[in-house]
């Protein structure tokens, strides 16, 4: 299960910022290896208090071994021709981290692995930057010899995925009293990327719509909705329209009862609890805006059962010859990527899956 991961206690905050910083798949910067460790330091702090204030930490390990482990369990009745099955966590930024995931499934004596996206839509910066490591982790065997790999690299429309948001959208809106519920915007916010990565043509912003557009449709589409975007760093152009300003501009308008929905993230973690809950939905009351938060996915069973369907259909198809080792779109690199590893690495898993 591979995601970018958080600092599980509030010490750990350090070393996450760094790794994240010294990612060039995600941030590439001049000088990595000097700047990083700098701009990681000087950012510890800040973002230190932000996971004081929710809680101590972050929660994504916690909720990401609960998933693993009820879709292991229910693979094994799923696709019992595979069974026993194991999640294994590896985090791109936090423990644990992808070369102490892959000392344990070499110890474990794994021979089958399926690299399994927890980001529901594709980005180069995410998904692309764990599939990147794993494959310089996998080349060099760290993960024991002759490992057949396959991988599940997107997942944003998958029914089960869009069934566990819509209930979660539909218990946030009984919040509202029932002769204003149709009344209510749906604001659908995701993660930013940087225009840079945008216009390499990058595929994440086109999936998270695809989510939304899936998310509507089963609901029937019965409340008016925009898709905006959350958390963007630094003073280059991000995608926009910024969740913040659109509340804001939401208010001004007069629509002052709004549903936030964070489509990117299957867990909690400071972008929800923080961002979301402590920052813009505070500023929005401020406004006079009623916001409730449709929960995130974490616990909930119905996409815990999608996990599972996905894993399990990927295994039969895969080993039935129905599929390759990889999506077929996972084969088309950006049309504007300058980034070797990412072309290399394409190319291990087509390899690594026969
Ligand atoms: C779909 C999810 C995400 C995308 C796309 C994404 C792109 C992206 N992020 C940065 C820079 C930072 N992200 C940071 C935190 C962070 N990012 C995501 C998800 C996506 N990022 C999550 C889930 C988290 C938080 C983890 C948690 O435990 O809560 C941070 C660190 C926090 C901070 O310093 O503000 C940075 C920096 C870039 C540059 C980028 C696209 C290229
Ligand atoms: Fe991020
Ligand atoms: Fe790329």
């Amino acid at each position: 299960m591979l995601n970018m991961g958080g600092p599980s206690t509030v010490p750990e905050t350090h070393d996450f910022l760094k790794n994240l910083f010294s990612d060039g798949d995600l941030i590439p910067l001049p000088f990595q290896s000097i700047l990083a460790p700098i701009i990681a330091r000087r950012r510890t702090p800040q973002i230190e208090k932000q996971y004081e204030d929710i809680g101590g930490g972050s929660p994504i390990l916690k909720y990401t071994k609960i998933q693993g482990e009820r879709m292991a369990a229910l693979l094994d009745e799923l696709h019992p021709a595979t069974a026993p099955h194991k999640a294994y966590v590896a985090f791109r930024y936090a423990r644990p981290l992808t070369d102490e995931t892959a000392r344990e499934m070499k110890a474990d004596g794994v021979k089958r692995a399926v690299a399994f996206t927890q980001y529901p839509q594709y980005s180069c910066s995410t998904t692309g930057s764990s599939l990147n490591e794993l494959y310089r982790k996998g080349k060099t065997g760290d993960f024991g010899d002759g490992v057949e790999w396959s991988v599940i690299d997107r997942w944003g429309t998958h029914s089960g995925f869009i069934e566990a948001v819509a209930q979660n959208i539909e218990r946030a809106l009984e919040k509202f009293p029932a002769e204003h519920r149709s009344d209510v915007v749906l604001l659908f916010s995701a993660h930013s990327l940087p225009m840079s990565v945008v216009n390499r043509g990058d595929p994440y912003i086109l999936e998270v719509s695809a989510s939304v557009n899936a998310v509507m449709d089963r609901l029937g589409h019965a409340n008016p909705y925009r898709l905006v975007w959350q958390s963007q760093v630094g003073p280059s152009a991000w995608m926009g329209m910024q969740t913040g300003e659109a509340l804001k501009g939401l208010a001004r308008l007069g629509r002052k009862r709004v549903v936030l929905v964070p489509i990117a993230f299957t867990s909690d973690h400071i972008e929800t609890l923080y961002e979301l809950d402590l920052e813009y939905a505070k500023e929005a009351r401020e406004h006079g805006v009623e916001v409730h938060r449709a929960e995130s996915l974490n616990e909930s069973p119905v996409f815990i059962r999608a996990l599972a369907d996905l894993a399990a259909a990927h295994l039969k198809n895969h080993s039935g010859g129905k599929i390759g080792p990889t999506s077929v779109q996972l084969g088309l690199r950006c049309p504007g990527c300058t980034n070797a590893t990412c072309g290399a690495q394409k190319a291990w898993f087509a390899r690594a899956g026969r």
